[in-house]
């Protein structure tokens, strides 16, 4: 059994080239004021030093922790997530996060601060929630598992970000007209819904669909607000596909209004809710999950309900 936030030692975990490098500045920035704060005794910082670091620091923190927090973009958020997820779970302890990632969906949702002096604020307020985690293939994912469309922009501009060192909305736009207007791909696929919301019919026959995506929380891709209705205490996961046949203009068009949450009215996109489901592909799609490259063509997919409690900001 971890010990409460209030009472535990709070440990940071940060990954210092998140956000093009800008992850090792604002740890210490972080790890300066949290030791201001709390004392040398209670607070410890642990650095990333691999990809997929973040995951076996956070399974193997000590049972005096009561909060991790992790500092960095949605990958390590992922990969604590799955550190955390793999104890039992009266021995998770709370989950803060300090935005300083290229997309930040989860810190979005979760209403954290972007500067890190006030992320740091917002923490030791203690303000918690209990929120789901959603399980692909017995992988875990904080806020968003997509296919399509969307995860081929997001894997695209991760792409242009490493080889140029640029970031940014415009990255993501500039890649985004790219993958528009000349690799507009339909996908088929099939989904099974197995614990649907009363009322939601399955979807078992095979369909067609720009992209399918499958979220914890509302947003993916850098604040689309995919799912608007999404929450993280439900239980569910929330659904939402687009089918053809759409222009490049009318996707575009589409895929910008979905940023404010305004594509929902449209007839191309589609809504479920369901604990589980089962979603097979004719060929592999691009696929992402919170941000990290995904593979395969037969996804086994559930939400954990109430499987962390996590701190929440003041937006
Ligand atoms: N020390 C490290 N060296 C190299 N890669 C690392 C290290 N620590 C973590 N990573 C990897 O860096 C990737 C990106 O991390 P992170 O999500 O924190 O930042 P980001 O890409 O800038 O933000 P976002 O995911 O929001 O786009 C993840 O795949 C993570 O596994």
């Amino acid at each position: 059994m971890v010990p409460s936030i209030e009472e535990g030692r709070i440990v940071l975990i940060a990954n210092p080239v998140s956000k093009s490098g800008r992850g090792a500045v604002a740890a210490s920035e972080a790890a300066r004021l949290l030791r201001e704060r709390v004392g040398d005794g209670r607070f410890e910082m642990l650095t990333t030093a691999w990809a997929g670091h973040g995951e076996s620091l956070a399974r193997e923190l000590g049972p005096d922790v009561g909060c991790v927090i992790a500092l960095g973009g949605d990958g390590l958020v992922n990969e604590v997530v799955n550190g955390l997820m793999a104890r039992a779970p009266q021995d998770r302890p709370v989950l803060a996060v300090i935005p300083v990632g290229s997309g930040n969906d989860y810190a979005e949702t979760l209403g954290m601060a972007y500067s890190v002096p006030t992320a740091v604020t917002e923490i030791l307020r203690f303000q918690t929630v209990r929120a789901d985690v959603g399980r692909v293939n017995g992988r875990y994912f904080a806020e968003t598992l997509s296919f399509g469309l969307d995860a081929a922009i997001a894997l695209d501009t991760m792409d242009r970000r490493q080889k140029s060192g640029r970031a940014g909305t415009m990255l993501y736009l500039e890649s985004a007209v790219d993958q528009l207007f000349h690799h507009l791909q339909v996908f088929s696929f099939k989904m099974d819904v197995l614990g649907a919301e009363p009322g939601c019919a399955p979807h078992p026959e095979w369909d067609d669909a720009y992209l399918v995506a499958v979220q914890v929380g509302p947003t993916y891709g850098g604040h689309f607000r995919i799912t608007p209705k999404a929450r993280l205490d439900d239980g569910l996961l929330d659904i939402c596909w687009a089918t053809p046949e759409l222009s490049s203009m009318r996707a575009l068009a589409l895929l910008l209004r979905a940023r404010g949450g305004k594509h929902t009215g449209s007839d191309h996109i589609h809504f479920r809710r369901a604990s589980s489901l089962v979603l097979d592909f004719e060929e592999e799609p691009p696929a992402q999950m919170d941000g990290e490259p995904v593979h395969g063509t037969h996804f086994l997919i559930d939400c954990v309900p109430d499987a962390l409690t996590v701190v929440v900001g003041q937006r």
